[in-house]
C-alpha cells in the first residue's frame, strides 16, 4: 500500500454456495486513478466490484474471505456500517436504474437519508452541484420536477452518476456503465470519467477493450476467478506479460 492507495484487496476469495467465483485476488485501487477490470464473461469482475462495497452481503450463499480495506480500515470489520460504506464507495450499474421519481428527487434522496442537507436551499445547492459534476445540469435545470424516466438512456445514466456523487463518495464503482448506451451516450460517460478522475478513485468493469484503454490508467485482467495480470494500462495493452492476456486483448478468446 502506498500513500496514494485508497482501497486494498488482499488475498480475497469469494464463493457463491460451494462455487468459487474469485480466488486469492490482491490489488490496489489508487486515489487519483481509474482502474479497469476486464476479462471474459463470468471471470468474476462484477463479483469483485460488489465485494468492494459489500453488495454481496445481500446475496444468499455468498461468502467473502480475505481483506478489503478503505483508507486502511477493514471494510468487513463488524464495526463497519454497510450503508455508510456504500455512500463512501458508490456504485453505478450496467443499466441506468433511476428511481421512478423526479429528476431532483433522485439526487436529493441520498442526501436526505444520510442527513447531509441543512434545509431546502442547501439541498437544492447540493443537487445542482452533483448534476453539474455529472455533466447533466444544463440539460435538466429547467425540468427538475419531471420524471427521471422521461430522460434518455444516456441522461438517465448520468443522473445515476449524479445520485452517486451527491453523497460525496470517495470511490466510484461502475459496472459496464455504457453497455446500454449508444455511441454518443458512451462518449459522454467516458468524457465524464475523465473529468471525475483525480477527485475520486474509480473502478470500472468493461467488456470494451478500447474503452478500458481510453479511460483507465491501470488495468486488471481476470480469467476464471483469478487475477492474471495487473499493471499500467499502456503496458498491458501494448506489451502484456501473460499469454492469456495477449490472447484476450487480441480477440483470440473470451
Ligand atoms: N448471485 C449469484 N449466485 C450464484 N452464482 C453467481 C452469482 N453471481 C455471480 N455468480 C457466478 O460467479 C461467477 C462470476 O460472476 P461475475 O458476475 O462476477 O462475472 P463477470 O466477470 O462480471 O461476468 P460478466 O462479464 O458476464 O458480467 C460466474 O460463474 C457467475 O455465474
Amino acid at each position: 500500500m502506498t500513500a496514494g492507495t485508497k482501497m486494498t484487496v488482499r488475498d480475497v476469495s469469494v464463493w457463491y454456495g460451494a462455487k468459487p467465483a474469485l480466488s486469492n485476488v490482491s490489488l490496489d485501487i489508487e486515489r487519483e486513478e481509474v482502474i479497469a477490470l476486464i476479462g471474459p464473461s463470468g471471470c468474476g469482475k462484477s463479483t469483485l466490484l460488489r465485494t468492494l462495497n459489500r453488495l454481496n452481503d445481500s446475496v444468499a450463499g455468498a461468502r467473502v474471505q480475505g481483506l478489503v480495506t478503505l483508507d486502511g480500515e477493514d471494510v468487513y470489520a463488524p464495526a463497519t456500517d454497510p450503508v455508510a460504506l456504500r455512500a463512501r464507495v458508490g456504485m453505478v450499474f450496467q443499466a441506468p436504474n433511476p428511481f421512478p421519481k423526479t429528476i431532483r428527487e433522485n439526487v436529493a434522496y441520498g442526501l436526505r437519508i444520510h442527513g447531509l442537507a441543512r434545509g431546502r436551499a442547501d439541498l437544492d445547492a447540493q443537487v445542482e452541484r452533483a448534476l453539474t459534476r455529472a455533466g447533466l445540469w444544463a440539460e435538466v435545470r429547467d425540468r427538475l420536477g419531471d420524471p427521471a424516466l422521461s430522460l434518455s438512456g444516456g441522461q438517465q445514466q448520468r443522473l445515476c452518476i449524479a445520485r452517486a456523487l451527491a453523497v460525496e463518495p470517495e470511490v466510484i464503482l461502475m459496472d459496464e456503465p455504457c453497455s446500454a448506451l449508444d455511441p454518443i451516450g458512451t462518449a459522454r460517460i467516458e468524457e465524464l470519467i475523465g473529468d471525475l478522475r483525480g477527485r475520486y478513485a474509480i473502478c470500472i468493469v468493461t467488456h470494451n477493450m478500447q474503452q478500458a484503454a481510453r479511460v483507465s490508467q491501470r488495468t486488471a485482467f481476470f480469467d476464471a476467478g483469478r487475477l492474471i495480470e495487473y499493471g499500467a494500462t499502456s503496458e498491458l495493452f501494448t506489451n502484456p506479460r501473460e499469454t492469456r492476456t495477449r490472447d484476450y486483448i487480441t480477440g483470440r478468446y473470451g
